[in-house]
């Protein structure tokens, strides 16, 4: 596989981190100022810090790009994208539509942005499951229609509905082992 970077972008809920899980590629660790989930680790999940924190290394051009999303900074560190191009071996990380597009333009052809998916219900009822206050849930499902349009800028789209979990997994496996290459490969 010549893909040095396969990034996961689709609404709260649709399941990105689990397809990222099941790809089973080194994960990008990337920056976010929200509040940890119960559960969540620091420099595991994301590396956690105060918004100034962010803004700093923004300014100090130590980010490769950085969002707003839903009142909370995200963003890539230039460190961290460094060290995944030194691998032999494709690495993933998930981000929202802006940052996806960023490394598109960057990397083109070397990465794989793949769109994730499921009804507006699904990932309500999936958020619920994972704890999701009231307040919470309603912001994130504000921006779904957004995020399902921006779907179509992406290399690949996986419906990952409830009813589809075997599929996915199964899509994913074949990504793992290099089945989906790049033109030049064909
Ligand atoms: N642009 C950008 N987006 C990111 C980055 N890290 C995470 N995100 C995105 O930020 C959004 C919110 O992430 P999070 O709060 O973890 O919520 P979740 O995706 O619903 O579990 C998601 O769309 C992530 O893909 C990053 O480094 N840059
Ligand atoms: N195909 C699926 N069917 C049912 N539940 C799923 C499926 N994919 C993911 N989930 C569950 O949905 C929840 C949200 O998934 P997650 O990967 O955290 O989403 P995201 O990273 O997009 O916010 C998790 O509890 C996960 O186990």
């Amino acid at each position: 596989m010549s893909f040095k970077l396969i990034v996961f972008q689709g609404p709260s809920g649709s399941g990105k981190s689990t397809l990222q899980a099941i790809l089973g590629l080194p994960r990008i660790v990337t920056w976010t100022s929200r509040a940890p989930r119960p559960g969540e680790v620091d420099g595991q999940d994301y590396h956690f810090a105060g918004r100034e924190q962010l803004e700093m290394m923004y300014e100090q051009q130590k980010m490769l790009e950085m969002a707003e999303y839903q009142g909370n900074y995200y963003g890539t560190s230039i460190a961290a994208i460094q060290s995944a191009a030194d691998r032999s071996e494709p690495s993933a990380i998930v981000m929202e539509a802006g940052g996806a597009q960023q490394i598109k333009a960057l990397l083109q052809d070397k990465a794989l942005i793949i769109g994730v998916t499921a009804s507006m219900e699904q990932c309500r009822q999936r958020l619920i499951n994972r704890g999701t206050s009231a307040a919470e849930l309603e912001r994130r499902l504000r921006t779904y229609e957004e995020e399902i349009r921006s779907l179509m800028l992406c290399d690949i789209v996986i419906h990952n509905s409830d009813g589809n979990r075997m599929k996915s997994a199964a899509i994913m496996k074949l990504i793992g082992q290099g089945m989906v290459g790049t033109a030049n490969e064909l």
